[in-house]
């Protein structure tokens, strides 16, 4: 996804399944800190939420691990996720990184990457 496969992925560069983990722990640490995600995630299993975006994410990174989860379609429908909102989580996503040592060029390819993703997660005004 973000690049030829000749080349070691994204997922090996940054340190594979444990930086995966790091990240995932520091980027709901901050959404769920964040007054205006938070109440997304009000009755949300967060350990099983967790879970599912490690995969995700490392799967999006070019980990060759199965992703799980239901699709961002099914995950977000009904939760009327705002534009806004997906802003401000790519933005915590994209903290997450620069704090486990992800160089900024690197970020700047996973933040556009999520890009096209805003069409299936956001459904609110
Ligand atoms: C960059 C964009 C995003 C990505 C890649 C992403 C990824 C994911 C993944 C992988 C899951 C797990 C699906 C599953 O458990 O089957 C999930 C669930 C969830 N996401 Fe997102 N997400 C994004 C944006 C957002 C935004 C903007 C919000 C709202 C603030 C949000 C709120 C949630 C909630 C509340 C759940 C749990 C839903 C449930 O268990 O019922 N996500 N997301």
């Amino acid at each position: 996804m973000f690049g030829p496969m000749d080349k070691p992925s994204i997922f090996e560069r940054i340190g594979g399944e444990p930086a995966v983990a790091a990240v995932v722990d520091v980027f709901y640490q901050r959404v769920l800190a964040d007054e205006q995600l938070a109440r997304h995630f009000v009755g949300t299993d967060i350990a099983a939420l967790k879970g599912h975006q490690r995969s995700f994410i490392a799967h999006a990174l070019g980990a060759e691990l199965p992703y799980a989860g239901r699709s961002m379609e099914h995950a977000h429908a009904e939760l009327g996720i705002t534009e806004d909102d997906f802003d401000l989580v790519v933005g915590h996503l994209a903290a997450a990184l620069a704090d486990s040592g992800v160089d900024q060029a690197t970020i700047a390819d996973i933040a556009s990457a999520l890009v096209p993703l805003k069409e299936a997660i956001v459904t609110g005004a």
